[in-house]
C-alpha cells in the first residue's frame, strides 16, 4: 500500500523529509502540504511534490479524505494541536520533536491516544535509528557491563539570536534526554544545570555553554555539555563508562587526509548530514507502520517523558546548581 502523506510545515526539516519520501524511501506519496508561509509550501510542491494540494491550515489538511497519514514539521509550539487533530481523525502521525512544548501538552496527547486505543504517533527522536547509537546500545548489553557514568556533548556551530537559554533544553538537549534513557533502559530522577563563564560568541539572551547533570533511577550519573555556538562544527559525543569497560559513539565516517604536514579528518557542520541515514530509517519505519494504520518507534509516552524531563531541566537552569527532582507517572499498558 502507498501511504498518502500530508505535511504540515515545509521549512528546513519538512522540506528534507519531503525529499526523502520522494527520492529515498518506499511506500509513501506526498498528496498535501501546508505552511503558514505559503511560498514555502509552493516551493516544495514545485520542486518535490507536483501533485500535492496546498491547504490553508493544518486542520484542513488532516481532515482531507485522501490524506492517510500526517507529518508534523512545523514549529514546536504548534505540534500539540496537530497531533491531537490527527488522533481525533484516527490517522497515523509522525511528529518532529518536541511532541509538545510542555509536559501538560504531551500528557493530553498520551491521554487522547490511550483513549483511542491504538498507537498512532511516532516522535522524531531519530537518534534511536542511528547505526552508531544502535551499536553503542549493543556494546552496553554485551561488553561494558552495567553503566555507571555517561559523558556526552551536543555542539552546534551557531544558533540564531532567537535561540534563548531554555531552548538549549527543549530544542537541543531533548535528543540526549531521549536517546540516553533508551540506551540505558532507565529513567531520570533528578537534574542539575551548571554554567561556566559565557562563551564570547553567545548571544545576549543565551547562557552558552551549559552542563546538564542527570541522575537515573539505577544510579547512573550523566553529564551533557550543550554548546550551541562552538563554531568549529556539529559534533555529537557520547561515552558510556561501565563496570568492565568504556564504549564511545563512533565518529561519522570521514576520509583521513595527510595534507600540508597535517593529519586531517573533516568534521560535519549540519545536523541534516550528521543524521541523514537515521532520518531515512525512522521515516521508513513510520511509513511501514502507517500502512497498517498504526505507529511504531519512539512513542507519545517517550515524548511525554522527554517533556517532563525538559521541564525539570529548565527549572534547574534557574536553580543555581541545585538538583530538581523528576517524577515519572505510571506508564499506560498501550506503551509497554
Ligand atoms: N529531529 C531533528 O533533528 C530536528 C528536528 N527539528 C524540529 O522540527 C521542527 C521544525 O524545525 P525547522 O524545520 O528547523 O524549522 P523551520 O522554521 O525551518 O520550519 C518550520 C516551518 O513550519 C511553518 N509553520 C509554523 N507554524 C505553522 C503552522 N501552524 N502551520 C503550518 N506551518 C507552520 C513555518 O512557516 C516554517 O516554514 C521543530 O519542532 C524542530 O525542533 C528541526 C531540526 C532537526
Ligand atoms: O533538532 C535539532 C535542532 O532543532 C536543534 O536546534 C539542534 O540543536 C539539534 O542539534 C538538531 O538535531
Amino acid at each position: 500500500m502507498t501511504v498518502r502523506i500530508g505535511i504540515i510545515g515545509t521549512g528546513a526539516i519538512g522540506r528534507d523529509h519531503a525529499r526523502r519520501i520522494k527520492q529515498v524511501l518506499a511506500g509513501g506519496r506526498i498528496v498535501a502540504l501546508t505552511d503558514v508561509n505559503r511560498s514555502l509550501a509552493r516551493a516544495v510542491r514545485a520542486d518535490i511534490a507536483p501533485d500535492a494540494a496546498i491547504y490553508a491550515t493544518g486542520e484542513e489538511l488532516i481532515a482531507a479524505g485522501d490524506v492517510d497519514a500526517v507529518l508534523v514539521t512545523s514549529w514546536g509550539a504548534t505540534h500539540e494541536q496537530y497531533v491531537l487533530a490527527s488522533i481525533a481523525a484516527g490517522k497515523p502521525c509522525f511528529c518532529e520533536k518536541p511532541l509538545a512544548t510542555t509536559a501538560e501538552g504531551a500528557k493530553r496527547i498520551v491521554e487522547a491516544e490511550t483513549a483511542f486505543g491504538r498507537r498512532l504517533v511516532q516522535v522524531g527522536f531519530m537518534r534511536r535509528y542511528d547505526a552508531g547509537y544502535v551499536a553503542l546500545k549493543e556494546a552496553i548489553a554485551r561488553h561494558t557491563g552495567a553503566p555507571i557514568l555517561v559523558h556526552a556533548a551536543h555542539r552546534n556551530p551557531s544558533v540564531p539570536e532567537a535561540y534563548v537559554t531554555p531552548m538549549a533544553i527543549h530544542d537541543t538537549l531533548i535528543h540526549e534526554i531521549d536517546v540516553l534513557r533508551w540506551l540505558l533502559d532507565d529513567d531520570y530522577v533528578s537534574a542539575r544545570v551548571h554554567y561556566p563563564r559565557n562563551a564570547a560568541r553567545a548571544h545576549a539572551k543565551l547562557r552558552d555553554p551549559q552542563v546538564v547533570v542527570l541522575e537515573t533511577r539505577k544510579g547512573v550519573l550523566i553529564d551533557v555539555e550543550i554548546f550551541v555556538n562552538c563554531h568549529y562544527g556539529y559534533d555529537i559525543q557520547c561515552e558510556i563508562v561501565g563496570e568492565d569497560g568504556i564504549a564511545r559513539l563512533p565518529e561519522p565516517m570521514a576520509i583521513e587526509m595527510r595534507l600540508g604536514a597535517k593529519l586531517q579528518n573533516a568534521i560535519l557542520t549540519d545536523w541534516k548530514d550528521r543524521f541523514v541515514v537515521a532520518y531515512d530509517v525512522e521515516l521508513q519505519d513510520f511509513l511501514k507502520a502507517a500502512a497498517g494504520g498504526t505507529a511504531a518507534g519512539p512513542s507519545s509516552w517517550d515524548g511525554y517523558v522527554a517533556a517532563i524531563t525538559s521541564d525539570a531541566c529548565v527549572a534547574a537552569q534557574e536553580s543555581a546548581g541545585a538538583a530538581v527532582a523528576i517524577t515519572m507517572p505510571d506508564k499506560p499498558s498501550l506503551y509497554s
